[in-house]
């Protein structure tokens, strides 16, 4: 699914009756891949995904999503996406709302549980409220990864995971963009968004003041943090080594291609 936002401002009344400028003046295409959005806390990151998902309206502006399928938003706060008593049924509902049939809808949750490492006969008659952390985070990625989505809308996925589930959801995250979907995915976290990302939204005080491709601009550790962001580990430990006198060439931002330039420096393949 294509998305196209104009303009797009939004603002909230605070808790003096005064308007607080969330979204201001926010224009962005998309269409395809995985777009990381970056940005303090309180820059607009929620707000933006949830008027992009249709949840939120803008005050102005046109928000405008093109061609077939539809969105699925994964909240910050996994609790808010709740509604079934059960495990089976919070990752079936929405399949069989769709007049999917139950057999088929319970194959695809199990698979769409299992991409994120949880098992549906495991967990079918668990309320998803008496769950661990993590585990409802990936139970609500997984309910709204079951619907195939094609503009796919995350908060925050990866808070809470350990590095088994986190590594899962990253999978899942590229595996939906290479299967054609449109994804968008606020994270504080510039590792994570290295891994997955193509395109990088920064936002700030609502509006966007960085845009382009990920991997040189989360590899650029001055500018991130000039923009009031952590660079990726990798980033900070190129500059670092490079500051130290050692040559490390390119633009790595993970582990296994800063290990590369190392030894690339070094004269090995
Ligand atoms: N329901 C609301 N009522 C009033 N103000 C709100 C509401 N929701 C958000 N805001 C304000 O809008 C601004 C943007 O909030 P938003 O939650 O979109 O930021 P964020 O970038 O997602 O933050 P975080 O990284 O902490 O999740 C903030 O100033 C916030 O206080």
């Amino acid at each position: 699914m294509r998305l196209t936002l104009d303009g797009v401002c939004l603002s909230y009344e605070g808790s003096a009756g005064e308007r607080v400028r969330a979204l201001d003046d926010v224009s962005l295409a998309l269409s395809g891949g995985v777009t990381g959005l970056m940005g303090r806390t309180g820059s607009g990151k929620t707000t933006l995904l949830e008027v992009m998902a249709g949840a939120t309206p803008a005050d102005s502006g046109r928000v405008r999503p093109e061609g077939p399928g539809e969105v699925g938003l994964v909240f910050q706060q996994p609790e808010r996406q709740f509604f079934e008593p059960t495990v089976e049924r919070e990752t079936t509902f929405g399949l069989c709302v769709r007049g999917v049939p139950a057999p088929e809808a319970r194959e695809r949750a199990a698979r769409a549980l299992a991409l994120m490492g949880l098992s549906l006969d495991e967990l079918a008659g668990r309320s998803p409220l008496s769950l661990s952390g993590g585990q409802q985070r990936r139970v609500a990625i997984a309910s709204v990864l079951a619907l195939r989505p094609t503009l796919l809308l995350l908060d925050e996925p990866t808070a809470g995971l350990d590095p088994r589930a986190r590594r899962a959801c990253l999978r899942a995250v590229r595996s939906a963009a290479d299967a054609g979907a449109t994804v968008v995915m606020a994270s504080h976290d510039a590792n994570a968004l290295a891994e997955v990302a193509d395109r990088l939204v920064v936002l700030e005080e609502g509006r966007v003041t960085l845009d382009g491709a990920a991997r040189e601009l989360l590899a650029d550790a001055p500018l991130m943090r000039a923009h009031g962001l952590e660079p990726a580990c990798a980033a900070r430990a190129a500059c670092a080594l490079r500051r130290a006198g050692v040559s490390v060439p390119g633009s790595p931002l993970t582990a296994d291609e800063l290990a590369g330039a190392i030894m690339a420096g070094r004269g090995r393949p």
